[in-house]
């Protein structure tokens, strides 16, 4: 069994290509992991999942914890056996997941007390109990149980919390069971406050974490601030380790954070998207339900292995649509994942060749081009 180490095999500028290596397999990096949450992959099979390219997929501590709860998901053998994927899985910690579903939850400074949304019953999160519903899942990887502020916040509230979660990150790692091929990652937080992100990874650092993920982002303050802040946290970040920026993004932002250093990524957009009719392609996106599919015999991507594009084209599926069929969400969800997969492959492939600038220009003039 191998030691969980992720192994840099080529740079350009701040980009990284390199290998995650766990005891679940090996993923190559930049990699985009796809958002399971109730144990599923919403609208997709696993063999579905596992044909689009994806290498680590995510689980959902906070609702793996209210249904079916992680002691009955530890009895079935763990999250891998419960749904039938052998390759990674990282868990979120869940504190996020309360914070944004808005749940009746009260903070204070041991950990967080709220009510399901499910059937309004109570719960409690800590640091170890985060920690120890991860390790119930059988979590590859394990997040820190962190607070995640809501931008924008006064720059005091900022600070409180990132010391919380700086305080949260070690009775973390002092809960988390170490095995070999199993790692868990610290969150950075601290907003847009260049000071405070230094102050949390001098603090993680001080921890030893396997890999480091930056949270406190992508919650409103936009793309320039977003890439600013990592301009100026990404380079105080240990070379050696993995780095993961938490529910990011768009294609532009993903190819923008890859040059700024980062190499995991996690977002429900290409899911959820493809729930809503939304397809992402090379030539920006398309709403299918809009009529001017409906005798668009072209797939959505001409280059791409999807169900979706190899078999049907963008005159079915805005039919399945418009007829509120489940195949359409299932169909779409496919392709926005072999996007998601393809998009990262390719940037992966530049950074090999040494020429991410040239890669990273055509993808941008083929998103700005917007044709149908
Ligand atoms: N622990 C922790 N998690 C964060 C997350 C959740 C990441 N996905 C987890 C999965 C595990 C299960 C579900 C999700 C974030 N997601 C976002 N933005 C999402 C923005 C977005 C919202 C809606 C649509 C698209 C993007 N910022 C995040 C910051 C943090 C953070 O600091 N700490
Ligand atoms: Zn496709």
């Amino acid at each position: 069994m191998s030691a969980f180490r992720w192994v840099c095999e080529s740079t350009e500028g701040r980009a990284r290509a390199g290998f995650l290596h766990t005891a679940h397999g090996v993923v190559p990096t930049p990699t985009f992991m796809p958002v399971g949450t109730v144990g599923t992959v919403k609208a997709m099979t696993m063999d579905a999942v596992r044909s689009t390219g994806a290498g680590i997929v995510l689980g959902n501590t906070y609702h793996l914890m209210l249904r079916p709860g992680a002691e009955k998901v530890r009895a079935l053998g763990g999250l891998h056996r419960f749904m039938d994927w052998k390759g990674p899985i990282l868990t979120d910690s869940g504190g996020f997941q309360v914070m944004s579903l808005g749940a009746l939850r009260k903070l204070d400074q041991d950990g967080v007390t709220f009510a399901s949304h499910i059937d309004g019953s109570k719960h409690r999160l800590t640091p170890e109990r985060s920690t120890d519903i991860q390790h119930a899942l059988d979590a590859t990887i394990t997040m820190c149980f962190d607070e995640c502020p809501a931008l924008p916040a006064p720059v005091e509230a900022i600070e409180a919390s990132m010391r919380l979660s700086m305080r949260w990150a070690a009775r973390s790692r002092e809960a988390f069971a170490r095995r070999e091929g199993y790692g868990q990652f610290g969150i950075v937080q601290g907003g847009t406050e260049l000071g405070l992100r230094a102050e949390s990874v001098r603090a993680l650092t001080d921890i030893g974490f396997e890999g480091y993920a930056v949270g406190g982002l992508a919650v409103g303050e936009g793309q320039a601030l977003m890439f600013a802040t990592l301009d100026g946290t990404v380079p105080l970040m240990p070379e050696g380790a993995p780095r993961y920026l938490m529910g990011v993004g768009t294609p532009d932002d993903l190819l923008g954070a890859v040059e700024r250093g980062i190499d995991m990524f996690d977002c429900v957009m290409p899911t959820r998207a493809g729930r809503t009719a939304r397809a992402y392609t090379e030539r920006g996106t398309l709403n299918l339900r809009n009529a001017r599919h409906a005798l668009d015999t072209r797939p959505l991507s001409p280059d791409c292995d999807c169900l979706a594009c190899t078999r049907h084209d963008r005159a079915y599926l805005h039919h399945l649509f418009r007829a509120n069929e489940m195949l359409g969400p299932m169909l779409l969800t496919w392709h926005n994942l072999a996007y998601y997969q393809r998009l990262m492959r390719g940037i992966r492939a530049a950074i090999v060749a040494g020429d991410l600038a040239g890669h990273a220009g055509r993808l941008r003039a083929g998103w700005a081009s917007d044709d149908w």
